[in-house]
Formats: C-alpha cells, structure tokens, sequence
C-alpha cells in the first residue's frame, strides 16, 4: 500500500513489492525463489531516474480509477511524490528478508490510522503495476509483470492480515487527542502534551505518528518523550518538536498548535528501546530533538535494581536550546551521581562544534568494555559520533541508534536533476531503520520499581548543574 496521508517512511515503506512468490504461495514466512526479488529489483532499476513521472502517473491513475480515495491523502502531494518512491525503493531492497513478512503486517495495522479497507489493496497495485508498465516501454514483458503482481499480491496480504489481527484484538485505528499544553522554545523547538482517553500501549524508545487537525493527511513520527497516566482514562503524552525548515507538520506543530486542537496518533511503532536488564553502564546521547526518545529510556533505567551506571550527554545548537532544562535540573538535584555534560556551540560557531566538544570527551574515555550507548539526533550527527564511537572500540551491536541509512538521499530522489542538485535531501526520520539490525529491543519499562539509592560507582565526570557541567565542558 502506498501510505493515503502516510508521509514517514514506516507508513510507505513497505508500501510495494514484497515477500517473493514463494511468501505468497506458502503463506507469512514461506522461503523466497530468487527470481520475483531479482526481477522486480532490475526493474525498479531501470526506472529510478523517471522515478518523478512514475509517481505522478501513478498517483493520476489511482485517483482516476478509484477517486474515493483521493481524501485519503494530503491535499498538497509534491511531498508524497518522493516518499513514495523512497518508500518502494525501501521494501524492493527488502525482499527476500526474513523480517519482511512481520514488518508488512505492522504496517497493516499502521494504515488502519488512514482508513484503507482490504478492497483498496488491489486498486493500489493495478497502479503501480500500469506506472511501472507505462514507463518501461523497452524492457516491459509478460515475466516481468507476473514478478510484480506476485510481489505485490503477497504484500498487500501480510499487510491485511496485520490490519485484521489488530482490528480483532480491539486496538482502534487511530487515537484521537486534545492538546493540553504547548511551549515553544528558542523558536525551534515546541514541546507538546497531548491528552488521548483511553490506554495508549507503548515503550521507551517508541515513536508515534502524528496528524494536525489543520493538516489532515499529513502524518510525521515523532518519538514519544514520555506518557503519563493522568487518571483512569487520560494519558498525556509528551512529544518535542524541532522545526524543519520548510516542513508543513513541524510549522503547524510549533508555530500555531494550541491547546484544545485535536492530533490524531497511529499506533506506538520503532523498537530501539531500552537496552536489556542486567546493562552495566549505559550512555545516553542525544543532539536536539534527539533528546525525545531519550528522556524516557532514561527514564525507565533509573527505576531499575540494581540501577545501571548511567552517563548523559546531551547536545544542541546554543544554550537557550536545552528545552527540557527544569525537568534536567530537577534530574541531578535528586541524584547528584548522576553523570551528565551539556554540550552547545558559542554564538558565532558552527552548528557541529558542539559535537566537535562532545566528541573529544568520547575520544578521552577508556571505559567502553561492557558499555552500551543510546545515541538519537540529527543524521549527521547520528552518524559522525557512532563512527567515533566504534573507532573507540564500542561494538557495533553495543550502539542502539535510529539511523538515516546513508543510501536514504540515493533513494529519496524523485527525478535526475535532484539526484545531482542535491545528494542528500532526505531528511525526515527513518522509522524504518528502527526496526532494522542497528536497533536492539529491550525490555517494557517496570513502573513499579522504587526509585534508585544513590550510587556511589559513578564516574569522575558527577556533576550536580548544568551550569557547572557547562562550565566544565568549555574548559575541556
Ligand atoms: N527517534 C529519532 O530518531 C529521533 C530523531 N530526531 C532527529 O534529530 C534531529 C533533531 O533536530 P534538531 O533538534 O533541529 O537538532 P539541531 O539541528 O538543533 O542539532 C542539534 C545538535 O546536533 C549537532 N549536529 C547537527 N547536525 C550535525 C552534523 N551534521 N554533524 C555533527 N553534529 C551535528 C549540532 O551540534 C547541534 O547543536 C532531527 O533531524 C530529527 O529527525 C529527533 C527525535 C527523535
């Protein structure tokens, strides 16, 4: 399926192709012929740069044959042009990967938010198998047709029975909530809670796709920074957003969001949780809005017996930009060996310098035997300080991230030009990659447990401030 108002590539990403023949034939986890993958993959090859024009038609022939779901998408579609074929690029890599099958079935019962009924599957597919058809005019032929309608057939059933499955276990397509309280910070980043009536199931670490009231159709993740129970039937659940230059959501989330305005959420979704109980020490890095899924991971360790050794860094682009600084200061005032650095660039440096500071800090420790790191935040700096980390010696299965794939801006292209203009324009959160190897799943959180004795196994770098940790960081 193609994600009707799915703008996150969780939504999209499995949007085409598939389980192979032999998935489609045996059922959810049947082994794979290598030919459909390999078909279907030589084939979307030779499209990628009309990738543009095979969108649009694709989107016209859908909504000429079926125009009752056009409503179902935004009503401004140049966005949904290039996660589309991203998304398609995205699953046709997958195919033949065991964890395909469960993957499509989440995303089933991620596009009940959109309101997509089984008959809508086949109409999806006749498109794109006509788009496809319609811009292959050379190499098009009668195997290369049977490859993907078999692929897609097999996709669109996973997809359904992960919509049926939830749909039986009474889970409700979407969550209706009400804003209840909007601060907008440094003009960059808006911290929201937003109240929903009924459970909301969920872990540290997840994200949740979010719709605007005043967007409708247009659906971004972002990850849970926590959910309350406010009583019996309210949960509050808390979400930071960072504007996104030329971004329709993140505006309408920062600038004019109020409370009393209606959000619509999908289903809690992304499994780089918590590390596992019995972690020895756990380093938690985030760079902006990065810090979202890591207040609550962080969260959850600190209720844990015996708690880990527990080291925060925590970057942004100046210091009025550490948003959540009460609930931070708050923090180290209750657990002074609490190990925690704020790292921010001085008025006048560049935007990675504070990462530059950070990272001479990682350089200088010799304790990463046993160690595992939560590292979230911009793409760049995702990616910069998990090479750093791994040239350290962590290793590589201790590092759970939510990376942006280097190949994203490859696959995000619509058309030639772009592809040359600008190499890396992707920018939107990868929630598939949550899912993928680099993401290691952890345990739910224990509510219950008491709060953690202060311990006395912290490291030299216990500093009770931020303002003192600030301080010592320039001097660093
Ligand atoms: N679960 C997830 O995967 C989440 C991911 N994010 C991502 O985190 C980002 C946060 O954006 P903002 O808050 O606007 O952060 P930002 O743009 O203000 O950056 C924060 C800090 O990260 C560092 N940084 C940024 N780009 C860098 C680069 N290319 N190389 C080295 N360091 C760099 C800078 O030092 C900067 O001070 C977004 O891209 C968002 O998609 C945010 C929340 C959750």
């Amino acid at each position: 399926m193609c994600g009707p108002g799915g703008n996150h590539m969780d939504d999209d990403s499995a949007a085409f192709g598939g389980p192979p023949r032999a998935a489609a034939e045996d059922g959810p986890g049947g082994g794979e012929p290598p030919d459909d993958a390999e078909v279907v993959r030589a084939s979307l090859e030779r499209v990628r740069r009309r990738a543009g024009h095979v969108v649009r038609y694709f989107f016209a022939h859908l909504f000429r044959h079926h125009p009752h779901l056009r409503p179902l998408f935004p009503a401004v579609m140049d966005d949904q042009y290039e996660r589309m074929f991203t998304a398609l690029t995205q699953v046709v890599e997958q195919l033949g990967r065991p964890g395909l099958p469960a993957r499509l079935e989440r995303l089933g019962r991620d596009h009940r938010k959109f309101g997509v009924a089984d008959a809508d599957y086949p109409a999806v597919g006749a498109s794109l198998v006509a788009a496809l058809r319609r811009h292959s005019p050379a190499t098009w032929d009668a195997p290369t047709e049977a490859a993907w309608q078999r692929t897609y057939r097999s996709i669109a059933a996973h997809m359904a029975a992960g919509a049926r499955r939830a749909a039986a276990a009474g889970e409700p397509g979407c969550w209706e909530a009400t804003v209840v309280s909007h601060r907008l910070h440094g003009d960059h980043t808006a911290v929201i809670r937003a109240a929903v009536r009924r459970p909301y199931p969920w872990l540290p670490g997840q994200y949740a796709t979010v719709e605007h009231q005043d967007l409708p159709g247009v659906w971004r993740p972002y990850s849970l920074a926590g959910v309350t129970v406010a009583d019996e039937r309210e949960r509050v659940l808390e979400f930071h957003v960072g504007r996104v230059p030329g971004g329709l959501l993140s505006g309408v989330l920062c600038d004019t969001t109020r409370p009393g305005h209606r959000l619509r959420l999908g289903p809690a979704s992304g499994s780089a949780l918590a590390p596992p109980p019995g972690t020895p020490g756990v380093t938690l890095i985030a760079g902006g809005t990065g810090w979202a899924p890591v207040k609550p991971v962080l969260d959850e360790l600190l209720r844990r017996r015996p708690a880990p050794r527990i080291r925060v860094d925590a970057v942004a682009r100046g210091e009025a930009h550490f948003y959540d600084g009460a609930f931070l200061d708050g923090l180290l005032r209750d657990r002074p060996w609490l190990s925690a650095y704020w790292w921010y660039q001085e008025q006048g440096e560049g935007l990675i310098r504070a990462a530059e500071r950070l990272h001479e800090h990682l350089r200088r420790r010799r304790d990463w035997a046993g160690e595992t790191v939560y590292l979230c935040g911009p793409g760049g700096f995702v990616q910069e300080t998990a090479e750093l980390l791994f040239s350290c010696g962590l290793p590589p299965e201790a590092l759970i991230r939510d990376p942006q794939p280097a190949s994203a801006a490859r696959r995000g292209h619509v058309s030639h030009a772009e592809a040359f203009l600008d190499p890396s324009a992707v920018h939107w959160i990868d929630p598939d990659a949550r899912i993928g190897p680099d993401a290691r799943i952890g345990p739910p959180a224990d509510p219950g447990a008491a709060p953690p004795a202060p311990a006395t196994a912290a490291g030299p770098s216990c500093l009770p401030r931020p303002a003192e940790v600030r301080g010592r960081t320039r001097a660093s």
